[in-house]
Formats: C-alpha cells, structure tokens, sequence
C-alpha cells in the first residue's frame, strides 16, 4: 500500500470517542474486508451475550455466577438488589477514606495515618498497582506499598522501608476469596511486625473481601478497623472499580467519580452492536485478524508514558486470565489465549524492538500514546523540539518501521494520562475481552487452570510436614531415597529432594552432606 491508500485506510477505520478524547487506529492491521462480513455473525451473537450478561445472566456458566463489573460504574443497569450494595458500597469507601485523610480515623500510635501498605495478590494487587502508577501524586497525601507475594526478603523489604512509619501505617489486605495463601501469609508477617515493635494491628486494619470468607471472619473476631465488601459477582481481574481498587485510590487523592465516569462512558460506546462504531469490537476484530482467532500472535502493550507501565502486566492477568482456556463452551480441546507482554516506549526500543522488528513475526503491537507531553512548558532539547516530540517521533517511527517490515499494529491515543482516560481504556479492555471470548467461544471469566497449581502446592506443603516428621522422629542419616521411603512417598525422591535443600538453606534443623553435585550421594540428618 502506498502512502496516500494507507492514509485513506487511517481514515476509513479510525474511530474517535468525542467525550472521551480517545483515538483507536487499527488501520495497520492488514485484514481485509471480506474479514470483517465473515465475522460480522459471530460478532452479533457476542453483542447479545453482552447485553445478556449486562442484563444479569449467569454468563459465567461454570461457577453459576453472574457477572457484574459494568454495574459498578452504572448501578442503574445492575439488578435492583446489587444497585444499593454498589451505591452505598462506595458511599462508605468516600466516608472512611475522608475520616482517614483528614485524620479523624487515626491508628492509637500516631496522630494520623501517613502510609499504606496494600497487601493482596492477583486482581487483589494488580489494579490498585497500575493505577497508583498511573494515577498518584508524586507526593501523594498516602504513600502506597504494595505486598504481592509470600516471598519474605520482599516482605523483609516492604516492612524495612516502612520501618518507624509502621505505627501510622494503614493495611488493606484484600482477597476476594480471603483463602489464597500468599495474602494470608502477608497478612500474618504483617502482623507480626506488628507485635514486634507493640503495635496494635486490628486497629490498623481494612478487610476488603466477600462476606462469609475466611478472612471476613477473622476481621470480625479480632475486630479490625473497617470491612468493605467484594461483591460475588466481580471476578478479581476486574474488580479495580470496586472496593479493591477505589479505596485505595481515593487515599492516594485520585478522583474516583472521574474514574468511574471514564469507564461508564467507555462502557456505553462499547455497547453499540456495530463492528466499526465499537473501538472495543474493533479491538477483538483486530486480536482475532492477528492470531486467527487462535492466539497465534502475542500482544505487545507499548504506552509511550512512564505512568502507564504497568498497564501491560494488568492488561496480562485480564487477557491471558480470561481467553487462556483448554476448553471452549462446547467442550472442545481448543488451547486458547493470547500472550500479552510489553513494558514502555521508547525504553523497550532499546532492548527487545530489534526482535520486533527482524526477529520472528510471532506479535502484533499495541502503542498507547498520550498527546500531552506534560503539565507546563517544555524547553527545546534541539532547535524546534523538545523531550516530548522526541518521545513522538519514537512512536511514530516504530510504528513504521514495524508495518514496513510486515509487523501489524494497532494504536490508542489518549490525551492525557488521567482518571477518566484509565477508566476509559480498563472498560476497554475488559470489554474488548468479553467480546473476544464470545468470538473464539470460550468463557471469560473463570479460571480452572489456576486451581492445578495451588492443590500440587498444597501436597508438597503435606510432604514436606512428613518429611520434617521423619528427620526428627527416625534415627539418622538417611539418603534422600530412603527418606522418601520412611515418610510413605517413595516415588517422590526428586521432590523429597529438593524439599530438603530448602531447609537446609534455611538452618531449618537439617544437615545435608555429600556430593551436590550428585544428589543420589546425600545424606540427610537432624542437627
Ligand atoms: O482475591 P483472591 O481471592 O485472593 O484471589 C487472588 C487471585 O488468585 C487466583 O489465583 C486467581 O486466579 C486470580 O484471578 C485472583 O485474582
């Protein structure tokens, strides 16, 4: 395509969303229109099943559930029972924050809280991550920390940093669930910390989780500070404008309503049964051209805006979450997904965009670019040009020099990076999955796989008690075989194996002597 067909293609498929002030540009995608008439009936039965699950049905078939994330940015559509949870839901979230900020709720050690320490993991973590990089101050009211894991040297690193603040410290612990172990153990070497240092941690303590769950009940018996409630019908990954994200948000002084607004107006563009007038139709159009409705092409996310970093390690747990499925609605092996990955431009063009551009043709891209450089003026860093037109023309510039080289792309503009806009481009995405899902007809919003990994985890827990057990109660040495052998699992030499050069490691009462470079040489004693 020459210059001029190519700029006519830009125009034929941009769409621009007036309210919002948002571009979406697919036109460096090459499918053709013949594409477009083939899908044009799968894409009316997903704008149904839309307006289905909008309407309240239980579209995540597997679990019985309903799926509600539109609703809280429009109670109005929810059914009348979730509409007041969601309004007053949100009205107490604006009352507590408020107490918090102005000091009027405050920890007993401290005249007002300075910190937050959220700790969660998952659609519990990943939102209010993205958004306080996107969206807070850079001297926020409220600084955030963030514990996503059970690793303790990051623990370690979390609570040194908070150190003396700790006693005007506010932790969120959130999980949906309020059963997934990495948030327990976070949670509980928190409070550990706590103690140590004679604080009292019920008192500084917020629940966000479903009521009835584990962790509802621990709050009500040690009686913490506050509980908010994660609605059943809101899966994790798009749980960020629900208590799990808003609280957060709102301490850190983002305008919440803005938020909301964004997305609800994002919402109801996304809600038009129509492929060209629907930017997120048009996304899922894109997707399925680029991998043949298979997932054979990765997504790159390359916003140009530091602040959006962390917009592609969301976009990560919400794509690949909701589409990476074994089974589609009907039972069919079908291995779906698609891999999502990026960092930030022009950074990424420093390091993996030479592979992009020459190496295996195995993605498509995604820029984000963001027309306001910054607030207030900028100098020249070259005669006529600034930091900000450099930034630009790195854009523009990748985005040929992929498309020349054959590499799809699609871009997304925004004017400025602010809550509307993240609201906005969250409903985007969230929606733009829901309609890939019907497309490929998978479901979208459970997550079968992720169960595999924790119950395997669960049994190497149980097999290490019963190796501790045996080290103890069994007179040593012993090689690891005949260790797997008296703690009953004697085909699990490699696991038994690796068990014991944990504990080791972590003078956890074990000696371990031999070669270890010859595993079957070891012996294991109690020390
Ligand atoms: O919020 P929680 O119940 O603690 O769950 C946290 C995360 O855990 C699981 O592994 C799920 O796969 C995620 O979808 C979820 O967001």
């Amino acid at each position: 395509m020459n210059d001029k067909t190519l700029w006519q293609r830009y125009q034929d498929w941009l769409y621009h969303h007036a309210g919002l002030d948002l571009y979406l540009d697919i036109s460096r995608m090459r499918f053709a229109d013949p594409l477009v008439d083939q899908l044009k009936p799968k894409f009316d039965k997903a704008f149904q099943d839309m307006l289905a699950l909008e309407g309240g049905a239980f579209a995540n078939i597997d679990e019985n559930r309903q799926v509600g994330h539109y609703w809280l940015r429009d109670p109005d559509l929810a059914p009348l029972e979730f509409k007041k949870e969601i309004m007053e839901t949100l009205d107490q979230i604006e009352i507590f924050a408020r107490a918090v900020l102005e000091g009027s709720i405050r920890p007993p050690e401290a005249p007002k809280f300075t910190d937050i320490l959220s700790i969660g993991i998952g659609g519990s973590a990943l939102g209010p991550e993205f958004v306080a990089e996107a969206l807070s101050a850079d001297y926020p009211a409220m600084a955030i920390h963030f514990m996503d894991n059970t690793d303790p040297a990051g623990i370690d690193r979390v609570l040194n940093q908070l150190k003396d603040r700790l006693r005007s410290t506010l932790v969120i612990i959130t999980s949906k669930s309020g059963g997934t172990p990495e948030t327990r153990n976070g949670m509980l070497e928190v409070k550990h910390a706590f103690e140590l240092q004679g604080l009292d941690f019920p008192t500084h303590a917020v629940a966000i989780t479903v009521p009835g769950s584990k962790m509802d009940e621990l709050e009500r018996m040690e009686g913490w500070l506050a509980e908010f409630p994660m609605f059943d019908w809101i899966g994790g990954r798009t749980s960020e404008m629900s208590a799990v994200g808003l609280l957060a948000a709102i301490l850190q002084g983002v305008d919440v309503r803005a938020l909301l607004s964004g997305a609800r107006e994002m919402d109801e563009a996304t809600r038009i049964a129509d492929i060209k007038g629907n930017p997120a139709a048009l996304l899922a159009l894109a997707w399925y051209y680029a991998g043949d409705g298979k997932g054979a092409k990765d997504m790159v996310i390359l916003p140009y805006k530091d602040s959006l970093l962390l917009f592609s390690r969301y976009l990560q747990q919400l794509v690949m979450e909701s589409l990476g499925k074994e089974k589609d609605l009907d039972g069919n092996l079908v291995h779906q997904g698609i891999a999502v990955y990026g960092n930030k431009g022009s950074t990424d063009q420093h390091a993996y965009v030479q592979q992009l551009r020459e190496g295996v043709p195995n993605f498509f891209a995604t820029f984000i670019e963001v027309l306001l450089d910054r607030e207030g003026p900028s100098i020249e860093v070259e005669p006529g040009a600034t930091s900000g037109d450099f930034l630009n023309g790195f854009l523009q510039g990748t985005r040929e020099a992929l498309y020349e080289n054959n590499r799809d792309s699609i871009t997304i503009t925004i004017r400025q990076v602010d809550p509307r806009s993240v609201g906005a481009l969250i409903a985007l995405y969230e929606r733009a999955v829901g309609l890939y899902a019907c497309l490929v007809n998978v479901n979208a919003y459970h997550q079968p796989g992720v169960e595999a990994g924790k119950k395997a985890a669960a049994s190497l827990l149980d097999l290490q008690r019963r190796v501790m057990r045996a080290i103890q109660t069994s007179a040593g040495p012993h090689s690891i075989s005949k260790l797997a052998e008296i703690c009953g699992s004697p085909d699990q030499i490699e696991a038994v194996y690796k068990i014991v050069r944990h504990l080791e490691a972590n003078n956890r009462g074990i000696i371990l002597r031999g070669d270890p470079a010859k595993p079957s040489t070891l012996e294991v004693a109690s020390c």
